[in-house]
């Protein structure tokens, strides 16, 4: 049996698709990766939260999982939508690398408590920006967007003198060295499914691939987390785009730990809630996650999102 294995181009994405591709190969599959471009990869001078969020980095691979011309479509986690089009759905989650969000700098000494000299980040996403004002307010931000080895290449530039990324994505690329700071999940909690990855497929895959995928690459601990968090950003209607963060982690054999919020885009309102459930089944999951975001919503989260909105008009 074989598996056509779609990606984008990005090193990170290859990385993603190669992992998969070998997850497949050991249980016996063959495999073959197809190469696609969205416009998440075409249009890199506008920033992500102009773009808007919905399906950039999927919406081609979509179409190509639609018509069949491959099986699969393997993404991180973070990336993936969580209101996914009715044909479409996650056949996995991958067991998740370290959640956190970190700090990569050339100057080793790079520390965000300098305020002793102006200190310049970069950053693309809205929820870092608004956690980088409301923790450290005296650094200055700028936009680094485009792939990893782009934005590093911004740093070496002098661009800035940090970034702030995802330890999965600076870790798969191999710029460990440059990590100067693991940030705390308290403050700043990641976005919902980053460090995973997702695997998506047209519902109508034959059954057989769509078993064997599943049965090789779903990390079923990581998958209760993944859909409790899918679900809490689902019910906050936010994206990628909105500063909504949620971050689900098992407290013992049984019981999940929910903790999501959403913070303005000054960093100064921050709202949140976790909550601890029993969860054996996906839809104790998914309730988890509406339960978190109607309480969120309601402490005042919905009204954050509201002016959110009415900014990026
Ligand atoms: N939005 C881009 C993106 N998508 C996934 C990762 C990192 C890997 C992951 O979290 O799975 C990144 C880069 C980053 O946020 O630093």
């Amino acid at each position: 049996m074989k598996i056509r294995i779609g990606t984008r181009g990005s090193q990170l994405a290859l990385w993603q698709a190669y992992y998969i591709e070998q997850v497949l190969r050991e249980g016996g599959l063959e495999t073959e990766i197809v190469i696609i471009e969205t416009k998440g990869d075409k249009i890199l001078d506008v920033s992500l939260a102009k773009i808007g969020s919905k399906g950039v980095f999927t919406e081609e691979l979509e179409d190509q999982l639609r018509d069949g011309s491959i099986d699969i479509a393997v993404h991180s986690a973070k990336d993936l939508q969580s209101d996914l089009h009715e044909d479409f759905e996650v056949l996995a989650f991958t067991e998740r690398e370290t959640v956190n969000d970190v700090v990569v700098s050339f100057d080793k000494d790079f520390t965000l408590e300098d305020t002793s000299k102006p200190l310049v980040v970069g950053t693309s996403s809205t929820r870092r920006v608004a956690m980088m004002r409301r923790y450290f307010p005296h650094i200055q931000l700028v936009e680094a967007r485009g792939n990893l080895q782009t934005r590093f290449k911004k740093l070496a530039d002098g661009h800035c003198n940090a970034l702030l990324l995802a330890f999965a994505g600076v870790h798969r690329m191999k710029y460990d060295e440059r990590i100067v700071r693991l940030l705390p999940l308290a403050e700043f909690t990641p976005a919902v499914g980053q460090g995973s990855v997702a695997i998506e497929s047209a519902k109508n895959l034959a059954p057989e691939k769509k078993e064997a995928v599943r049965r090789l690459c779903n990390h079923a601990a990581t998958e209760l987390c993944l859909l409790a968090e899918r679900a809490f950003l689902n019910r906050m209607q936010g994206g990628c785009s909105v500063p909504v963060f949620g971050l689900a982690r098992w407290e013992n054999a049984e019981n999940i730990a929910l903790h999501g919020g959403v913070i303005s885009l000054d960093g100064k309102e921050l709202i949140q809630h976790q909550q601890l459930n029993t969860v054996t089944t996906p839809l104790q999951a998914a309730e988890l996650g509406v339960a978190v975001a109607q309480t969120v919503l309601a402490a005042g989260g919905a009204a954050v999102l509201e002016e959110i909105k009415k900014a990026k008009r």
